[in-house]
């Protein structure tokens, strides 16, 4: 299980977005303009990991289903490293970067930034450090980031966590969570909850069907809900040894 396409690092260095023809040049071509420029990649931005034997584990839910704190139990127990796409995207924001205004409203609006934006930063957070077991959080959010990123890592995930919980209890959960998110306001909760829906939820569709989604309740106390996610990543620490 802890293993990694051999092809990642070839794929990687060699894959040319700005391909004629190639199926992520087309993905990345229905992006909207910013400034004149289409937003997609260049060979140049393309980062690879730093070795082939990555983990990957993509965690998934709708918005409050709890994602960002069983994440932490998870780093604390099996020592994988977190990146949360949605905090990425907010430092990005903050930060000086030519994108930052786009960011910010398109999470005030609860749509999904373009790929070419996260998919870059989450390829660039890899390559710190030296922990090679990835729990990426709030990605792929749409079937859009899921094929960037399937292309131009040249892999899939080892595997996918899907938090279930019901609309009611993400909301509830949202709007007490207290971290001056400027997202986390009813008006921007439901646009998040519908989009969810329509993007997101293919997305999981996609994994059940690959053999790869792991389905947790997320209703519960967070003790009682990790105790569903510890036998996914002990059965890997197996299969690993
Ligand atoms: N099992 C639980 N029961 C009650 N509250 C919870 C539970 N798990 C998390 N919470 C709380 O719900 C809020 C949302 O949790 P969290 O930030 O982990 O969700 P998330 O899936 O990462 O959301 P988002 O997609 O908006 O980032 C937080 O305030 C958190 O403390
Ligand atoms: N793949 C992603 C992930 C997030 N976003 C945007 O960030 C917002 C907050 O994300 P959280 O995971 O922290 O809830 C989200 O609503 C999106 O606007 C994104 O575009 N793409
Ligand atoms: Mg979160």
């Amino acid at each position: 299980m802890w293993k990694r396409a051999t092809s990642s690092l070839k794929s990687l260095l060699s894959f040319h977005i700005t391909q004629e023809g190639s199926k992520l040049n087309n993905a990345f071509h229905c992006h909207r303009f910013i400034s004149g420029s289409p937003l997609h990649f260049q060979e140049k931005d393309v980062v690879s990991p730093k070795h082939m034997d990555s983990v990957i584990t993509f965690v998934l839910g709708g918005p409050g289903s709890g994602k960002g704190t069983q994440c932490a139990r998870i780093v604390e127990t099996f020592g994988f490293k977190h990146l949360s796409a949605g905090d990425l995207l907010r430092k990005e924001m903050v930060s000086d970067s030519e994108y930052g205004a786009m960011i910010l409203e398109t999470i005030r609006e609860g749509r999904i930034v373009p790929s070419a934006v996260t998919v870059r930063l989450i390829l660039r957070e890899m390559q710190y450090g030296d922990n090679r077991k990835f729990l990426i959080d709030g990605f792929p959010r749409s079937e859009e980031n899921r094929i960037a990123f399937e292309h131009i890592t040249g892999t899939e995930p080892d595997f996918v966590l899907f938090f279930d919980c019901p609309e009611e209890e993400m909301v509830k959960r949202v709007l007490s969570r207290n971290q001056g998110r400027i997202d986390d306001n009813i008006d921007t909760i439901k646009k998040r909850l519908k989009v969810f829906e329509a993007l997101n939820l293919p997305v999981i569709d996609h994994y059940a069907r690959r053999g790869r989604l792991h389905r947790i309740n997320a209703v519960g106390t967070e003790d009682e809900i990790f105790e569903q996610v510890r036998p996914v990543f002990a059965a890997c620490e197996q299969t690993a040894a």
